[in-house]
C-alpha cells in the first residue's frame, strides 16, 4: 500500500495509449478502468499488465446504440454521410431511427439529420467535426435501459477474471442491480453509473442497493440537457454523502489533453469545484484510453489535486448530530482540526465507519483497518489507505497498540507527531476516540 499524498483518487481508463507507458500509467492510479465496450477483446491482456497492482473496475456496454466503424471519418457541415456504406452501425439503429431524426453522435462530437428513403438512409452533417471509431448513437427514442442479456454473457465471461468492481452502464432500478449481484454475489463492488432520467428518479434506491455511483457527464449530459447538468452533478454527490457511498465524476475532465500537453482553465476549474462540492474519484477516458499524452494527463491531475486539496481548509462538520457514532465521527473531525494530528486511523471492519469518516473530508489520509474483502474496494473513496486485519482485536488497547505501529512502520507519522484512532460501531470492542501522540 502506498500512501499518495492526495486524498481525491485518481482511475484511468486503460487503452492502446497507455500500452508503453503501464507502469507509470499505474504508478498515479488508484483504480484502472477497462471499458468493456472498447476492450472486450484485450481485457485479459490487460488484466495481465496490471497484474493485480492496482484494483480493476470493468465497465459493462449497456444498451446503447454505437458505431462500427474502426476507421475516424471527419465531416463536414452539410456534407452527407451514409448509413450503411460511410457508417455501419448497430442493427438496432435502422429500425428505430425516422425521417427529421437528430442523430448525435459521441457525447455531441457530430450531429447529424437523417434522411430516410425506402432504400437508404443518410444524415446531413449539422456541424463540422471528427467521428471516432465505436462511439455511442444517440437518437431521440426510448431504448430499453438497464442490465442486457448481452452484459449478462459478457460479464459471465469477465466475472472469472476477478474484477474488483463492475460498472453498470445505464442502471434505471434496483432490480438492474440485483441481476448483476446474483450472478457476482457481494465481494465485487457494483457501481452504478448514473446517466439516465430514471436513473436520477430512483437515485436514493439505486444508491443504497449499490456500492458506488458514477456522475457518467456523458450521456447524462445528453439525457437531462446542458443547463441542468451542474445541479444533477451536485445532486448526485449529495445523495452519495447521505447514503454513505462513494461517488466517482467522469468524463471531459481534461478532455482538451486529448490532443494539448497542457489543459484549458475551465476544466482545472471543474476540477476544482468537484472536488469542493465532494467528489470521492475522478475518472479519466479518452484522455488516458486514446490520447496523445496518457502520462502527461495523470500527473497533471495529480498535480491538480495535490494543489487545490492544500487550498481548502473547510472539512465537512454534520449540521445535525442524531447518533452516537455520528457523535465520534463529529468529534474525530474536530479534534484533528485542534491537534493538527497527520493520521486518522479507523478500526472499520465492515468499511462503514471509513466512509462515513471520509464523507466529512479529513484534510489528512485516513487508514481503515478493514475485513479482507474491503482491502482494495476502498482504495475508490476519498482520503483512505487499507490495511487488512489479518485477526480480529481483542480490545482497544490492542487497537491503539496497532494503530501506533502501522502508522510508524508505513511512513505516515514519526515521533512527536499525533495521530487520532477511533472504531466503527462494534459491539466487541466498544467506541473509542483517542488522541495519541507517538513517541
Ligand atoms: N480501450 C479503448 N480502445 C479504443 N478506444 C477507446 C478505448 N477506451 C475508450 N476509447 C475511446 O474513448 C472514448 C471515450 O471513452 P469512454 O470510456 O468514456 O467511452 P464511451 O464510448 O463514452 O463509453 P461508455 O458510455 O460506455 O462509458 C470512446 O468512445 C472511445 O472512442
Ligand atoms: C462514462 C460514461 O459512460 C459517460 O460519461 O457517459
Amino acid at each position: 500500500m502506498e500512501v499518495k499524498k492526495r486524498n481525491t483518487k485518481i482511475i484511468t481508463t486503460i487503452g492502446p495509449s497507455c500500452e508503453n507507458v503501464i507502469d507509470e500509467v499505474l504508478r498515479y492510479s488508484d483504480v484502472v478502468r477497462i471499458n468493456l465496450a472498447h476492450s472486450f477483446q484485450s481485457v485479459e491482456k490487460y488484466v495481465n499488465m496490471i497484474e493485480g497492482k492496482v484494483p480493476i473496475l470493468m465497465d459493462l456496454p449497456g444498451s446503447k446504440l454505437r458505431i462500427k466503424n474502426t476507421n475516424e471519418i471527419n465531416v463536414k457541415k452539410g456534407e452527407i454521410v451514409k448509413f450503411g456504406k460511410d457508417l455501419k452501425v448497430d442493427d438496432e439503429f435502422y429500425r428505430l431511427v425516422e425521417n427529421e431524426d437528430i442523430v448525435t453522435i459521441g457525447d455531441g462530437d457530430v450531429k447529424l439529420k437523417i434522411r430516410k428513403t425506402d432504400n437508404n438512409i443518410i444524415g446531413i452533417a449539422l456541424n463540422s467535426g471528427i467521428i471516432y471509431p465505436r462511439r455511442g448513437l444517440s437518437i431521440p427514442k426510448e431504448l430499453p435501459y438497464g442490465v442486457t442479456e448481452e452484459d449478462i454473457k459478457i460479464l459471465e465471461k469477465v466475472s472469472k477474471l476477478e474484477p474488483d468492481f463492475i460498472g453498470i452502464s445505464f442502471v434505471t432500478s434496483k432490480e438492474d442491480i440485483r441481476k448483476i449481484r446474483d450472478i457476482l454475489g457481494s465481494k465485487v463492488w457494483i457501481v452504478s453509473k448514473i446517466e439516465r432520467k430514471e436513473s436520477l428518479n430512483n437515485l436514493k434506491e439505486i444508491g443504497r442497493e449499490s456500492d458506488a455511483l458514477m456522475i457518467a457527464r456523458g450521456d447524462l449530459g445528453l439525457e437531462v440537457g446542458l443547463p441542468n447538468l451542474p445541479f444533477v452533478q451536485k445532486y448526485i454527490i449529495k445523495v452519495g454523502d447521505s447514503i454513505g457511498k462513494p461517488v466517482i465524476l467522469a468524463t471531459q475532465v481534461l478532455e482538451s489533453m486529448i490532443s494539448s500537453p497542457i489543459p484549458e482553465r475551465a476544466e482545472v476549474t471543474d476540477i476544482s469545484n468537484s472536488i469542493h462540492y465532494g467528489v470521492d474519484a475522478i475518472l479519466l477516458s479518452d484522455e488516458t484510453a486514446i490520447g496523445n499524452f496518457p502520462l502527461q494527463v495523470l500527473k497533471m491531475l495529480d498535480m491538480l489535486i495535490k494543489g487545490i486539496e492544500s487550498q481548502y481548509t473547510s472539512m465537512k462538520l454534520p449540521n445535525k448530530i442524531s447518533n452516537v457514532m455520528d457523535s465520534i465521527y463529529f468529534s474525530t473531525i474536530t479534534a484533528l482540526k485542534l491537534s493538527k494530528a497527520r493520521l486518522i486511523v479507523i478500526y472499520s471492519p465492515s468499511g462503514k465507519g471509513a466512509i462515513r469518516l471520509s464523507k466529512l473530508k479529513p484534510k489528512v489520509p485516513i487508514l481503515a483497518l478493514v475485513d479482507k474483502e474491503l482491502e482494495r474496494k476502498l482504495s475508490l473513496c476519498y482520503g483512505i489507505y487499507t490495511v487488512k486485519i489479518d485477526k480480529k482485536f481483542e480490545n482497544t488497547d490492542d487497537i491503539i497498540k496497532n494503530s501506533r505501529m502501522l502508522a510508524i512502520d508505513l511512513g505516515l507519522a514519526k515521533k512527536n507527531d499525533y495521530i487520532i484512532i477511533t472504531t466503527e460501531d462494534s459491539s466487541s470492542i466498544g467506541n473509542l476516540l483517542k488522541i495519541e501522540k507517538i513517541i
